[in-house]
């Protein structure tokens, strides 16, 4: 199977609050996400995307739209933890994002990766998909979602 992948870089702040170590405290990250499409090469001579599967400046501009732009220089907060989400809207117009489960790379790949698929498929229907999702939260620490009904 013949897939591309894009890299695109974003930071964020969170906290895990109930973590028993480290990550209670706020802090931030610069996380790489990495989105692998699969689908049809074109195949279509004077057209700009002949020989690709989508372009690469394409996928980043989709990324920014629906999911990079909202989070980059946000601070990722739990809805449940009070404490932080009821001081960060005391700040006048700061970027806070409430996500409706633990901001682990876990949960953010997963919010990351319902996100994108919903807007390949609605714009590419069957000819293109995201296969799979993978957010690096430091150099050491990855979370990866597939697709499992895509098969080779
Ligand atoms: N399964 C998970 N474990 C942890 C998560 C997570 O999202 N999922 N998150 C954290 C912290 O938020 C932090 O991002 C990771 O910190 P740390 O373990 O210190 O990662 P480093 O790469 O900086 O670790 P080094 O030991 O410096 O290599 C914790 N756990
Ligand atoms: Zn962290």
């Amino acid at each position: 199977m013949l897939t591309i992948t894009r890299k695109i870089e974003f930071d964020a702040g969170h906290r895990i609050p109930d973590h028993n170590s480290q990550c209670r405290n706020l802090h931030g990250h610069r996380y790489t996400l990495l989105i692998t499409l699969v689908g049809e090469v074109v195949k279509q001579d004077g057209a700009s995307d002949n020989g690709m599967i989508m372009d690469f400046s394409d996928i980043k501009a989709l990324a920014h739209e629906h999911l990079v732009s909202l989070w980059d220089h946000a601070f990722l907060v739990y809805e449940k933890d009070a404490v932080v989400k009821d001081f960060l809207h005391t700040l006048p117009g700061h970027k806070t994002v409430v996500v409706d489960r633990v901001p682990t790379v876990e949960n953010l790949a997963q919010i990351a990766f319902d996100m994108l698929k919903e807007v390949y498929h609605n714009r590419y229907g069957r000819a293109l998909a995201l296969q799979k999702v993978t957010l690096y939260e430091t150099p050491n620490c990855w979370a990866e979602i597939n697709d499992s009904s895509i098969r080779d």
